[in-house]
């Protein structure tokens, strides 16, 4: 049996310390020109840190419509046999979500994630990923998203909330982690509740 070993916050995993977050924060305020690849979220991100050996190093642009990337998956993200994992396409959809900030000009985080994975992502297979602001109502930024392979034919599309929070969010994220309260059901969250036994 192998032991369990704890997930300590080594420096390398650590957020950012309050000193550097503040820097961090402030490249969200600028609105990069279109057609070039806008900051990783940060060096280490999952989705798109060029630090992150196990990341996907997404590189994203902005366009007119939103943000658009090129990627591939590969067998690090192997669900299926040659076939793309689940997660591996929502965390590379949620981290796409994200470069919209720059074009909001706003600091937020993703409340809620749905996705319709329409046809199987293939490994090594180039796809291009399309995401857009849909709409906008006070802190609530409702994002769209789709994944098309080479002949336009879409094989998965996601919405997400994302929730615009000020910058004490980053700077005392444990705080806000244990600040959380029991979880709402609201009519953008899909699906058929739990029955109660
Ligand atoms: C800027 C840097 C970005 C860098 C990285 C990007 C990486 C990609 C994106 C991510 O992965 S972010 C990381 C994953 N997300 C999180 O860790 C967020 C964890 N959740 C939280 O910290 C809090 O829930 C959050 C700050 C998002 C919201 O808490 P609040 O207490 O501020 O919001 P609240 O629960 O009061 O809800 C605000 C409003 O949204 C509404 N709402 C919440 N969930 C909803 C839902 N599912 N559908 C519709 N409405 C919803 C809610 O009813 C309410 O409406 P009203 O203002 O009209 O009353």
């Amino acid at each position: 049996m192998t032991e369990h070993t704890p997930n300590t916050n080594t420096p390398e995993t650590a957020g950012p310390e309050p000193f550097e977050a503040e820097d961090w924060i402030r490249t969200f305020a600028v609105a990069p020109p279109e057609h070039v690849d806008l900051p990783p979220h940060h060096p280490h991100c999952l989705g798109c840190g060029p630090a992150n050996p196990h990341g996907h190093q997404l590189r994203v642009r902005r366009d007119a419509h939103g943000v658009y990337a090129h990627h591939s998956f590969d067998s690090r993200h192997v669900g299926a046999p040659a076939i793309a994992h689940g997660g591996a396409v929502a965390t590379v959809l949620d981290d796409l979500f994200g470069f919209l900030l720059y074009t909001v000009g706003e600091l937020a985080v993703t409340r809620h994630l749905a996705i319709d994975y329409l046809a199987p992502v293939l490994l090594d297979t180039p796809y291009t990923l399309r995401s857009h602001i849909h709409s906008r109502a006070g802190r609530k930024l409702h994002l769209r998203a789709t994944i098309e392979n080479n002949h336009a034919h879409v094989v998965t599309t996601a919405t997400a909330l994302f929730l615009i929070v000020d910058i004490d969010h980053f700077l005392t994220p444990r705080h806000n982690a244990s600040a959380a309260t029991a979880p709402t059901t609201h009519e953008d969250q899909q699906g058929p509740q739990m029955d109660s036994p």
